[in-house]
């Protein structure tokens, strides 16, 4: 792997003590592609995103991103930190009652000073940016329409031109697709695939469908019970590991 963009060791996270959700994860992540997490539920995938972004705190580890360790990171650091870390959520997180283009301008909220936030008035060129991202997913006719009135796949998307607003250096994506159907999963994966390729943004993606992520990733990492069991590419990725990563083999 080229220099890392995001280098995890002994990552520990306890919501009550003496319970490790994870078990001192190390991972580092490289600079380009898709990385897909796939696991049971209740292994730890969100808590390891989170971790990262620092949704959640993490117990023990470091998390080194740019010469920095985000997991010690504070107030104006921290905030710093975040906005070069685009997150798209399962439940799309937009602000239901703005329009369209203002859920994606508020991707530059780490960026533009709150009165202008505020008051609306964005720069002219975060504008453009914005028109253009709403015309790479595929929306540039839905910009001024409340965000409530889309559907689940178009919310999705604004939720991809969101995160890459922020001109992020790593994308995180909790089960970006888990509330889609299955077409509208595989556009969505795609969708992000491109831009975030074009972009040359890495991505870490939690996915419950393990052939998406076998279609999509450069590379799997498959958790069970907070650890690391499997870590290679999609075509490495055979049956014996899927029974070692779900446990059983009379699904598979
Ligand atoms: N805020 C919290 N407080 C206490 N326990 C939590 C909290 N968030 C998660 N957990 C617990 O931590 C464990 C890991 O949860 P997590 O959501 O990270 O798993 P996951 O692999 O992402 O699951 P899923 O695939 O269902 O989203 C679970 O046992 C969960 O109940």
């Amino acid at each position: 792997m080229t220099q890392p963009i995001l280098e995890i060791r002994g990552l520990v996270k306890e919501y009550q003590p003496g319970k490790p959700v994870l078990h001192g994860i190390d991972l580092a992540i490289g600079a380009q592609g898709i990385t897909a997490i796939i696991g049971p539920s209740g292994t730890g995938k969100s808590t390891l995103l989170r971790c990262v972004n620092r949704l959640v705190e993490p117990t023990k580890g470091s998390i080194m991103m740019g010469g920095q360790d985000l997991a010690r990171l504070r107030g104006g650091a921290l905030r710093a930190a975040r906005r070069r870390i685009g997150m798209v959520f399962q439940e799309y997180n937009l602000v239901e009652r703005l329009s369209v283009m203002e859920n994606v301008l508020t991707g530059r909220l780490g960026y533009v000073p709150l009165w202008r936030a505020w008051l609306r008035r964005y720069p002219r060129a975060d504008l453009d940016r914005a028109f253009a991202l709403l015309d790479a997913v595929g929306l540039p006719e839905h910009a001024t329409r409340r965000a409530d009135a889309l559907s689940g796949g178009q919310r999705q998307r604004v939720g991809i031109a969101r995160a890459l607003m922020q001109s992020p250096a790593l994308l995180l994506a909790d089960e970006p697709t888990s509330s889609l159907d299955p077409r509208t999963a595989v556009e969505v994966m795609e969708l992000m695939a491109r831009l975030t390729g074009e972009a040359g943004v890495p991505v870490i993606v939690n996915i419950h469908n393990v052939e998406l992520a076998k279609r999509f990733a450069v590379r799997i990492i498959g958790m069970t019970g907070g650890r690391i069991v499997f870590d290679g590419p999609p075509d490495a990725i055979g049956n014996d590991h899927l029974s070692e990563i779900y446990g059983g083999e009379d699904w598979i």
